[in-house]
């Protein structure tokens, strides 16, 4: 929980998205929530100054990588990701008053929300039309709102009561354990104190575009004991076929080996984006395999130095 005064912190809204529910995770009471339209204006908030953080979706267990803000958080003033949080995702299919399933042709809800029900869909309602909505609960407030050309809402199941809806089903998924990875945003301060049970997010791009060039990127992590529990891919916009990689990795920047992958990955590769460590949301410690531990580096050091002949200290 973040509490010092008065912070602020911007969201994707409206009031009642998922979205919503992982920033009350974060936020005290005290707190000022900012709606914004979509990911990008959210995170422009926190970029300028506007406010203090912004929570935005990152990754879904279903239907993976949230492009706008792995995107977004490399384009622009830098910014560096502070707490992660875990938010189970289920969903309402939410209706206004009176109208029944056979009144259902088409429905409203974010493009990643829609993926993960597709199916649940299909085998209930048939062949009904996907109606974009900027999020969730943006969908459920445009159908209360009155007359729309979609007949129902995906929403989180609260949401619907909240915006008067009426509840068809509130139990709607395709994969039951479906969970939202949401990110706490800010510009570049202190990081989070280390934990043990740390991820550190970086977008590293590739060595050269030559055969084993993703091998190269990888032997910095692995060489060090590091583990990835996130890889995927992001072009880079340029030109066709250039891919810079968006990289959760287990530690954090205060661990010896994460600094010795940093050093690494800065020798062989242009461009190493670095976006925060901060503590695991599934609170696992990380245990160094043999050999990658701080004491190990330090010791491996000093004996260098020794070698050299310079008087220093040699932990172990
Ligand atoms: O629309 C919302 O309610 C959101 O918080 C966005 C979002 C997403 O971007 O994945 C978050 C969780 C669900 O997976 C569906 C949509």
């Amino acid at each position: 929980m973040v509490s010092d005064g008065h912070l602020r912190f911007s969201f994707l809204g409206p009031r009642g998205t998922f979205c919503h529910a992982a920033v009350t995770q974060v936020a005290d009471q005290s707190a000022e929530l900012i709606p914004a339209l979509d990911v990008p204006s959210a995170l422009k908030m926190a970029r300028e100054g506007e406010v203090d953080y912004a929570v935005v979706p990152i990754e879904n267990s279903v239907e993976g990588g949230v492009n706008a803000t792995l995107d977004t958080l490399t384009h622009g003033k830098p910014l560096e990701i502070k707490a992660e949080m875990l938010v189970p995702i289920r969903f309402a299919l939410a209706v206004r008053p009176g109208t029944t399933i056979s009144d259902i042709h088409r429905i409203a809800t974010h493009p990643h929300a829609w993926a993960q029900c597709r199916g649940w869909i299909t085998d209930h309602l048939g062949d009904v039309i996907h109606v974009p909505a900027t999020s969730t609960a943006a969908g459920a407030e445009i159908l209360a709102s009155g007359s729309t050309d979609f007949e129902a809402a995906l929403c989180p199941v609260p949401t619907a009561a909240e915006y008067g809806l009426d509840i068809l089903s509130d139990d709607v998924a395709d994969n039951k354990n479906a969970v939202t990875r949401f990110i706490m945003a800010a510009v570049p301060g202190r990081q989070p104190e280390r934990t043990g049970a740390d991820k550190t997010t970086l977008m590293v791009q590739l060595p050269s575009d030559e055969a084993g060039a993703l091998l190269t990127m990888l032997e910095q992590f692995s060489a060090r004991g590091v583990n990835l529990s996130r890889i995927e891919s992001r072009p880079i916009g340029d030109l066709m076929g250039r891919y810079a990689f968006s990289i959760d990795a287990e530690g954090h920047i205060e661990d010896e080996r994460i600094q010795a992958v940093l050093v690494g990955l800065h020798r062989v590769c242009p461009s190493v984006i670095f976006l925060g460590s901060y503590p695991s949301a599934s609170g696992e410690r990380v245990r160094p395999q043999p050999g990658t531990a701080d004491s190990d580096f330090i010791s491996a050091r000093g004996w260098v130095a020794g070698l050299l002949g310079h008087n220093v200290e040699i932990f172990d």
